[in-house]
């Protein structure tokens, strides 16, 4: 029967008293904080109760080992451990092992057996409750409830505490255990009650500060070692320079005595190949001897004779000497053989202990090159950081440089800037100065002139009236002499014009073009006047003189032609009539002098015609304008 077996039939011999307890808790219709509770309130006080509810109920394997495995739950002891499985199950394996007497293997059937009776917190992989309870079931109906009692050791405890007056514990403090024992197997959330629940917060929050404070100790204790372990480099340095050496020396040691271990090993190896070899001869030797001795023995019956007999004795103490010669060898071969294993066990040790210096020698590399590498890290930020310092101390030079300069230039501008205000200053004030002398003047010519404004308005409108009456008459008479003028100079024009002709016929010669066959001999020739020209008659050789009004060089302008010509527009806007044409040769310039080309110089006459005509007209409707002004201002007066 197994402990397991026992705790449910304990359970049930408390409540045999014809409660369904049992079977309520069996079918898992009633939760195991209400056995608890109805427990704890007095209703029922017994602890093993309780017990069986947490095992069969709804409790996990591990509260089930804790439960079983845990003296202090039991025994009064008022801290509640954390859970050991692997512990616990060794535990109750070893108890129930030394209970039962009996060795389990799990070789044969029934062990295996055994092993499946046991508990199943003690199983790995048999934690479910159905488990449990169809062996509970079938416990009950094979075992008697004393032999139950008699075999588990809570159940012994429980029934101990069950009696008035035997138990350890009185009632109340079996209350406060069971308590403690269902919170610390009860699931989240499904306490029996709120203080409970309080005291299960409190507890963790109490386990939570105290575990917080003991792991903000060990972090202070870790920081003080590290602190401590970054110190102690150097002498760890130096002993492991030390330890090196003393590795090399005890390797080159070991490696002289593997060599020597091997040396004799081969030695005893030979030896042991003689040893077998003399060992088969003598063992060959002892099978002759035994068949000639069989072969004697045969013989001896039947031969008598001496000879015969004293060779069979000399035999049998050959015989004799080579048994002792054999038995010599076997124990010499047998002390060979132990020779031997001594020597293999020890080249044994020697590798084991060569190995484990060689793991302590590369661990010690390991942490050698360690230290190395951050010996290395430190030197690499040493040199940077000098580089750094040096940067700095340069750079911090020449900011001072460029501060000191910009100090001087600050001083120079300082001054500059003092010297323009006094100058700017002092422009100012002359400025101001002539800007009084200025107002003074403009005070005073503003008083001259109120005062030509005062003596303008002084003066007598009568006069003014008569002035302007004088002048009115007066440009009367000037422009009846203007129309006297004007008629005058239209008639001496017109007889100039007569007197020169009215009819007039002018030449213009036309210069050479790019185009044309020059000839040098040119047959034309212009006299200097202007008024005639020659061409030499090509047959007779004589020149042939014509006069006209005006003769144009090749080289005579646009200008120069309308200047001749202009006065006859002048004729045209008197009211004479005037005719202007041009004749000639084909290519010999008409239309060249009429009209021209372009808006400038190279203009002909008719351009410059019309724009004599439009200045005049021009002329005539600005005094036109002016006349009517005039006629209606004296109107108004
Ligand atoms: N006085 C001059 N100076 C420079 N070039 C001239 C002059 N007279 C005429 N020419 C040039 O001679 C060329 C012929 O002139 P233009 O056409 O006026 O001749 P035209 O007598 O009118 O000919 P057409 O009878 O065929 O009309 C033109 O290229 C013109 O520029």
């Amino acid at each position: 029967m197994s402990p397991f077996h026992d705790k449910t039939t304990t359970a049930h011999g408390v409540f045999r008293d014809g409660s369904s307890r049992y079977n309520t808790l069996q079918t898992g219709r009633e939760t195991p904080h209400k056995r608890v509770k109805s427990g704890a309130d007095g209703n029922n006080e017994n602890p093993a109760a309780l017990s069986s509810q947490l095992l069969i109920g709804r409790t996990t394997p591990q509260s089930l080992i804790r439960t079983y495995s845990e003296p202090n739950g039991w025994n009064g002891g008022d801290t509640i451990r954390e859970p050991s499985p692997a512990r616990d199950r060794r535990a109750m394996l070893e108890d129930w092992r030394r209970r039962k007497g009996r060795h389990v293997t799990g070789t044969d059937s029934t062990s295996r057996k055994r092993v499946k009776r046991m508990p199943s917190s003690c199983r790995a992989g048999y934690h479910n409750r159905n488990d449990l309870q169809d062996t509970h079931s079938s416990t009950l109906q094979n075992k008697s409830h004393d032999d139950r009692d008699e075999e588990n050791p809570i159940r012994k405890y429980l029934v101990s505490c069950a009696t008035p007056g035997q138990g350890k514990l009185g009632s109340a403090r079996r209350s406060s255990l069971m308590e403690k024992s269902v919170l610390s197997s009860t699931p989240e959330g499904t306490h029996p009650s709120s203080s409970n629940s309080a005291q299960v917060d409190t507890i963790d929050d109490a386990g939570f500060q105290s575990q917080m404070e003991r792991m903000k100790r060990r972090l202070e204790q870790l920081e003080k070692e590290k602190m401590d372990l970054s110190m102690s480099k150097a002498p760890l340095e130096a002993r492991i320079r030390q330890k090196e050496d003393a590795w090399m020396k005890e390797r080159a040691r070991l490696m002289q005595e593997v060599q020597c271990s091997r040396l004799s090993l081969r030695q005893a190896d030979d030896k042991y190949c003689d040893l077998q070899v003399q060992y088969d001869q003598a063992h060959d030797e002892r099978i002759q001897l035994r068949q000639e001795l069989r072969k004697v023995s045969s013989s001896r019956q039947n031969s008598k004779d001496i000879g015969l007999w004293s060779r069979k004795i000399q035999n049998d103490q050959d015989l004799w000497d080579l048994k002792e010669k054999l038995r010599a060898s076997d124990e010499e071969l047998k002390s060979t053989r132990l020779a031997k294993t001594s020597l293999e066990k020890e080249l044994h040790a020697t590798k084991i202990e060569l190995d484990c210096l060689e793991r302590n020698n590369n661990k010690m590399q390991a942490e050698y090159d360690e230290i190395a590498a951050q010996t290395s890290d430190n030197r690499d930020a040493e040199i940077k950081l000098q580089v750094l310092t040096e940067e700095h101390m340069a750079t911090s030079a020449a900011l001072n440089a460029v501060y000191a300069e910009l100090d001087a230039t600050k001083a120079r501008a300082e001054a500059t800037i003092s010297e323009k205000d006094e100058t700017l200053r002092k422009e100012i004030e002359q400025l101001r100065f002539d800007l009084s002398v200025m107002k003074t003047r403009a005070n005073k010519v503003q008083l001259d002139l109120n005062k030509s404004i005062q003596n303008a308005e002084d003066e007598d409108e009568a006069v003014l009236r008569a002035r302007i009456e004088e002048r009115d008459q007066r440009i009367i008479e000037l422009e009846a002499e203007l129309l006297k003028g004007e008629k005058v100079r239209r008639h001496m024009h017109n007889c100039i014009q007569e007197l020169r002709g009215n009819i007039r016929v002018f030449v213009r010669t036309r210069p050479f073009l790019p185009g044309d066959e020059q000839d040098k001999n040119s047959p034309i020739n212009i006299t200097p006047d202007g008024e005639s020209m020659s061409i030499i008659d090509r047959r007779s050789g004589k020149p042939l003189i014509f006069h006209f009004d005006k003769v144009f060089l090749p080289s005579a302008g646009q200008e120069t032609v309308f200047q001749e010509v202009s006065d006859f527009v002048q004729s045209a806007l008197d009211g004479y009539n005037v005719c202007l044409f041009s004749y000639g040769q084909t290519g010999s310039g008409k239309t060249h002098t009429m009209q021209g080309c372009g808006n400038g110089p190279m203009r002909g006459i008719i351009p410059r015609a019309v724009e004599q005509l439009k200045g005049f007209a021009c002329l005539h409707a600005l005094c036109t304008k002016f006349h009517a002004w005039a006629k209606a201002f004296n109107q108004k007066r």
